[in-house]
């Protein structure tokens, strides 16, 4: 038997609430297990509920009728996923996968709205972070239309960098986390071929490693210079 409370202690999921609505959380919300690949729910669904990572990471990600899709993100513990369909009614927005082996609290939809009715700061809660991902969703937008592949390239190694980045005994820093140059190429919505052309060329002037599957950054500066140039 999963003991929710201890593993909530150690997550952020919970913090910044109030202790009063924290406990009600604990009360009426379902830790669940999910193994490497499981469907939490796909585009289209009924909201039927809010999901916070607790452990593992769940992939976001908007597949069109032929087979591309688009990765939208990796979301890690301590974020929520789901509102958007339970704010305004309408189905999914996105599919959502587990990575690896994950753990996420569920919280149903109807317990969701009625918490929102008795305690309506808790949009002070959510609506920031809605903002946090329209500003997210506006900004891969802008550099679709507005910057060639390289910068955005550059700017999605650079966010990677922020948030999986780790100094080894090696030169650079490594991105600890595993994304084949595939799905790199499903975050930015072009070929593989492409973003295999742009990483060599990155690797060919100094500014990355890769080997064994594994990105390591050599020069931050040359990275962000790349991106300077259009934003
Ligand atoms: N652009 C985005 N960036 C990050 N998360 C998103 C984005 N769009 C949708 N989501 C999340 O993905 C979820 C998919 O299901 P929902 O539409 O219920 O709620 C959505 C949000 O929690």
């Amino acid at each position: 038997m999963i003991d929710k409370r201890e593993i909530l202690a150690a997550n952020p999921l919970l913090s910044g609430l109030p202790a009063d609505v924290v406990e009600e959380l604990m009360a009426v919300s379902v830790l669940k297990q999910l193994s490497d690949g499981e469907c939490v729910y796909a585009q289209g669904d009924d909201g039927d509920g809010l999901f916070g990572v607790v452990q593992g990471r769940i992939r976001l990600s908007n597949s069109s009728r032929d087979g591309k899709e688009l990765l939208v993100m990796l979301v890690e513990p301590g974020d929520w996923i789901g509102e958007v369909s339970l704010l305004d009614g309408l189905p999914r927005s996105l599919d959502a996968f587990a990575m690896g082996d994950c753990a996420v609290l569920f919280l149903p939809s109807a317990r969701f709205n009625a918490l929102l009715k008795s305690k309506p700061e808790l949009y002070q809660y959510f609506i920031p972070m809605l903002c946090r991902k329209l500003r997210l969703a506006l900004s891969y937008v802008e550099g679709v239309a507005l910057f060639p592949l390289a910068a955005r390239l550059a700017q999605r190694i650079l966010e990677l960098l922020r948030f999986y980045g780790v100094e080894d005994d090696k030169p650079g820093v490594l991105i600890n986390v595993h994304l084949p140059q595939e799905d790199l190429a499903k975050m930015l919505g072009v070929s593989r071929q492409a973003i295999s052309r742009e990483l060599k060329r990155l690797e060919a002037d100094g500014t990355i490693a890769l080997a064994y599957g594994q990105l390591r950054v050599m020069n931050t500066v040359a990275l962000q210079d790349e991106l300077d140039r259009y934003v």
